[in-house]
């Protein structure tokens, strides 16, 4: 058994994570960490756990974590993590981590988007950005995962294929994104009381969003030169799930079918990526409570843009789920243990 703590388990991130974790047939969990609630049973915290996991929380005790764990996942605020995970790593412990800490190739673009100094940057090198099915091979012998954010997971995995082939204009990429309202975490705040999320949707962040550099950073690896994008974030009436609308225009002329076959060539063999065919597109309803990334386009002959729509569970694809499927990449494990689920429909 793989012996697993995570810190931050009482979070939305982390509670998904705990709840995926505690169904893994490879996993014993071992701490569970968090500050507010130490000592108390996680389904004291979360009732849903009553009788299943009634395991207290702790304190974080690095060396007691360390000593007794074989993988950490830290799910902490961005700026926290990259204070806690030098000690654990530094004791050997393969850490995943869930924040923006530790996506980026360059202290620099990350002081830039998120305001804030990063207190380790010289383990950005070490560290491996966890989305597998474009960095698997680096995965496989990672020490340090940045787990990709939800927006980026949705947006990249829309575009990847489009601009590895170069078939778009890189100038002219637009993200339209929508996400449910567990994206911004459990913290309450007057932007997320129910009257004002309830029967409304709203841009936020636009032009501004730390996202737009993670979402940059890949598609530039992927085009070998430097992209620059628009994406403009919307807050959903709904607890969870990503809609991005990404339109880009083409280089030249294409079809539904090159467009598929080029998808499904890239993404061959992938099992939490499925493939719209021509006339339907993602829904979050076909992919909430799962690990998958639905995708599908339409080619627009009249504008020559081509029009991508993809779709994840923010807190699966988007945090956790994807968080385990890099622990069984790490693990050697089938990488789809303890993720064959369909979601729910309803
Ligand atoms: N929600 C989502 O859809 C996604 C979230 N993420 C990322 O995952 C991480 C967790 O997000 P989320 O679960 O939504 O956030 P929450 O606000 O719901 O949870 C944050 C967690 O961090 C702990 N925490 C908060 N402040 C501190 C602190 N100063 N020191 C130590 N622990 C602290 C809290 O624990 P306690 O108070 O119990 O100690 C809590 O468990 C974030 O970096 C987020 O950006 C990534 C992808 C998607
Ligand atoms: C709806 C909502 O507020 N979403 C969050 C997504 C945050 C998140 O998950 O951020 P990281 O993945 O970078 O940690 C936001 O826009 O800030």
């Amino acid at each position: 058994m793989i012996r697993v703590s995570v810190v931050g388990a009482t979070g939305y991130a982390g509670i998904e994570l705990v709840r995926l974790l505690y169904s893994h047939p490879k996993v014993e969990l071992v701490h569970l960490v968090s500050q507010s609630f130490a000592e108390q049973p996680i389904s004291d915290i979360y009732p849903n756990f009553k009788g299943l996991l009634d395991k207290a929380c702790s304190q974080l005790d690095i060396d007691k974590i360390a000593k007794e764990s074989d993988v950490v996942f830290t799910s902490l605020p961005h700026g926290i993590s990259n204070q806690v995970i030098p000690a654990l790593y530094e004791r050997g412990k393969k850490v995943i981590d869930l924040s923006g800490d530790f996506r980026y190739k360059s202290a620099e673009v990350y002081e830039k988007w998120y305001g804030i100094r990063h207190m380790s940057p010289d383990m950005l090198q070490a560290s491996v950005y966890g989305l597998p099915e474009l960095h698997r091979d680096e995965i496989k012998t990672a020490r340090l995962i940045g787990n990709p954010g939800c927006y980026p997971t949705c947006a990249i995995l829309g575009l990847a294929p489009l601009v590895k082939q170069g078939l778009i204009d890189l100038n002219s990429i637009i993200i339209d994104a929508k996400s449910g309202a567990t994206g911004a975490g459990r913290e309450p705040s007057q932007a997320l009381h129910f009257c004002e999320v309830d029967e409304n949707i709203k841009a936020y962040k636009v032009a501004t969003h730390r996202h737009t550099s993670e979402i940059e950073q890949e598609l530039s690896i992927l085009a070998q030169r430097e992209v620059a994008l628009s994406f403009t974030p919307h807050l959903l009436p709904v607890k969870r799930g990503i809609l991005s609308t990404i339109y880009a225009n083409l280089k030249k002329s294409l079809t539904f079918g090159d467009v598929y076959s080029l998808y499904s060539e890239f993404y061959a063999g992938e099992p939490f990526i499925t493939l719209h065919q021509e006339g339907s597109l993602p829904e979050i309803k076909h992919v909430n409570g799962s690990n998958n990334c639905h995708i599908g386009f339409v080619v627009d002959r009249r504008t020559n843009r081509i029009i991508v729509v993809a779709a994840i569970d923010n807190l699966i694809k988007g945090a956790g789920g994807q968080a385990v499927q890099n622990m069984n990449i790490l693990f050697d494990l089938d990488e789809t243990t303890g993720l064959r689920n369909p979601g729910w429909y309803l």
